[in-house]
């Protein structure tokens, strides 16, 4: 399967701005969702999961045909709750019609991680929304009772090596699992709606003790309240992984350069881009004095 980024030379980064601006707006408003957390966390969960639907073997899935609109993908059990970042940009895609859906997804994961102090993500138009036959089948998403095997096992399907691997997972610095959603429990105290290497300093200094939740689902808690998956911990349990782990806990820089590294190759998984394709380096609200 080959998706080749369309080229719109009418759009310029003026009017992808706008969009961004826009959602950011809608961000700061929309202050109250999910505990005063905010919409940033679940929007950045659309973006990755309209894109870890890939699969490096047919060059399938992946967020290019904006394919989550459909039933088929948006009532995957892995994606129960991202109906609320869904109705979030409902408005923001009726104003701006003429982006597609996984423009507009993915454009919605980098705004509400720089707007929650994370790196800069270049981000490139281009994505074509492709029919319904085109949604891939459920059980892609990955999984949180594993171990490291799975997870590098899985992230090997995305093309991410273990630092990209790594890097990628410490976007659980943001939000909170929802029993309802997951079937995990998440602490309301410990959730957090700014992008940080936070995730890793927990996994390192908590101690973390393998408890059932109130669903009957393993998962790792400390005594502030804190949580952790099973592919959470798995990252301090794997000697590779471990080392990076705490090379993140001690170096935000490098977490930030990974981390924007490997969530722009995330979001343009499965897409050609022609030569000369624009790439867009967006400016937060802070950063236009707004
Ligand atoms: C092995 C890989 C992963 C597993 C098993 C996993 C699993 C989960 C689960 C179970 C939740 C809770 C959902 C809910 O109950 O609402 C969650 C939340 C979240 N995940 Fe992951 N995740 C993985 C990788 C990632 C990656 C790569 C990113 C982004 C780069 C990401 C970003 C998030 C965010 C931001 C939330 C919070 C959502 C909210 O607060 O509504 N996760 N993840
Ligand atoms: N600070 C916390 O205990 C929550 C951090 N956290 C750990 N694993 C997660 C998975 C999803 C969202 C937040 C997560």
């Amino acid at each position: 399967i080959v998706h080749i980024a369309a080229i719109n030379k009418d759009r310029t980064i003026d009017d992808y701005q706008r969009i961004y601006n826009k959602i950011a707006e809608k961000i700061r408003e929309d202050d109250e969702y999910d505990g005063y957390i905010g919409y940033g966390p679940v929007l950045v969960r659309l973006g990755w999961h309209s894109s870890g639907t890939y699969n490096k073997e047919n060059n399938s899935g992946g967020s290019y045909g904006g394919t989550y609109r459909f039933k088929l993908e948006n009532s995957d059990p892995s994606n129960n709750g991202l109906q609320n970042a869904a109705q979030f940009l409902d408005p923001i895609y009726k104003e701006f019609n003429w982006i597609s859906h996984g423009d507009l997804y993915t454009l919605g994961a980098v705004c509400a991680i720089q707007e929650a102090q994370g790196p800069k993500i270049k981000w490139r138009p281009g994505r074509v929304d492709l029919p319904e036959s085109a949604t891939p089948e459920n059980g892609r998403l990955p999984d949180a009772v594993n171990g490291a095997d799975y997870v590098r096992k899985f992230y090997a399907r995305l093309r991410m090596n273990d630092r990209e691997a790594v890097a990628l997972t410490g976007a659980h610095c943001l939000g909170r699992t929802h029993l309802k959603n997951s079937g995990f429990d998440g602490p309301w105290g410990a959730a957090s709606s700014s992008f940080t290497n936070e995730f890793f300093i927990n996994l390192l200094n908590e101690q973390w003790k393998l408890q059932k939740n109130a669903a009957g689902n393993k998962q790792y808690d400390s005594p502030k309240g804190y949580m952790m998956l099973e592919t959470d911990y798995a990252l301090i349990q794997d000697p590779i992984y471990l080392k990076i782990v705490k090379e993140y806990a001690n170096n935000e820089a490098s977490f930030f350069k990974d981390f924007a590294s490997s969530f722009q190759k995330l979001l343009e998984n499965g897409i050609d881009y022609p030569k000369g394709a624009p790439e867009y380096i967006f400016k937060t609200l802070d950063d236009q004095d707004m």
